[in-house]
């Protein structure tokens, strides 16, 4: 590392993690194998691969959501998590409490906790104007679009201030155009918050769009196949996915996932 760049700082590690499943039919089924990957704070990384390669189940062991059944997983420096505050997740649905209004759903997470303060509110209301929702506070879930819902959804996630921000296809049920809107307020919100931000996507050109490195899982049992640093000038915007540079690196993860190209006609090996 060239003297003068900060150090990077470690913040999920993950040391030859697997996860086999037991199926209904009661055969073993190995989800990831040998995994090992290290993350540092305030990266964004994209977590992309083939479907079915175990993405999803990476993210869920982060969470907490899924045991490893080998390997290590470290966040924070610890083997287990210290409090709520560390991880929060971000599904690829909305899941905002119908019965609550906005307000209310970004202060859930609180809520669980303790009763929420003056404090606690005014900053609901500032993560929802970084969202773009100040107007939309008291509102109902089924009063917002779904790109609103899914901001709504992001706010809530960043209330009770985590250091890792663990996101499942987030923009995936969305239309293309709210879909490029919310990748560029992503960055924003990056750019504010500074949260460790780990992506699962299906789309390479969001992934290159939107990260620091990208981590290529080979199809199941999923391991890591390929870790590409994006080095795209920022700030990113729409316009970088026309560079060369961009082109040529979400030509490498295409090639990772898919094999090259090959034949007049571009055929896959
Ligand atoms: N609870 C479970 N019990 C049994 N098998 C499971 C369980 N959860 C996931 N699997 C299997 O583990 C493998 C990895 O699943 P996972 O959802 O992590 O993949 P993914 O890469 O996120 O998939 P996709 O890109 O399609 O969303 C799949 O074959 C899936 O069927």
């Amino acid at each position: 590392m060239p003297s003068g760049e900060p150090r990077r700082e470690p913040i999920i590690e993950l040391a030859h993690a697997g996860v086999i499943f037991a199926t209904s039919k009661g055969d073993p089924l190995v989800a990831v194998e040998d995994m090992s990957l290290t993350i540092y704070r305030e990266e964004i990384v994209s977590l992309v691969g083939p479907s079915g390669c175990g993405k999803s189940t990476v993210l869920r062991m982060l969470a907490g959501l899924q045991q490893p059944t080998s390997g290590d997983i470290w966040i924070g420096g610890g083997k287990t998590r210290r409090g709520f505050s560390e991880v929060a997740i971000v599904f690829q649905r909305p899941t905002l409490l119908p019965w609550l209004s906005v307000m209310d759903n970004v202060l859930y997470p609180v809520k669980v906790l303790q009763r929420p303060t003056k404090a606690h509110r005014s900053r609901a209301m500032e993560l929802l104007e970084l969202v773009g929702l100040q107007d939309m506070a008291e509102r109902m879930p089924h009063e917002l679009s779904g790109g609103m819902q899914q901001r709504a959804s992001i706010a809530r996630s960043l209330i009770l201030d985590p250091k890792i921000l663990l996101m499942d296809e987030p923009f995936g049920a969305l239309d293309a155009l709210t879909r490029e809107d919310l990748q560029l307020d992503l960055l924003d919100i990056h750019a504010e918050t500074r949260k460790t931000i780990l992506l699962v996507t299906h789309s390479i050109n969001e992934a290159v769009l939107l990260s620091d490195r990208v981590a290529v899982m080979s199809a199941r049992p999923g391991r890591m196949q390929d870790l590409v640093e994006i080095d795209v000038p920022k700030p990113r915007g729409a316009e970088s996915a026309a560079r060369p540079d961009f082109l040529a690196l979400s030509q490498r993860i295409r090639d990772d996932i898919f094999g090259p190209r090959t034949g007049r006609k571009g055929r896959r090996a």
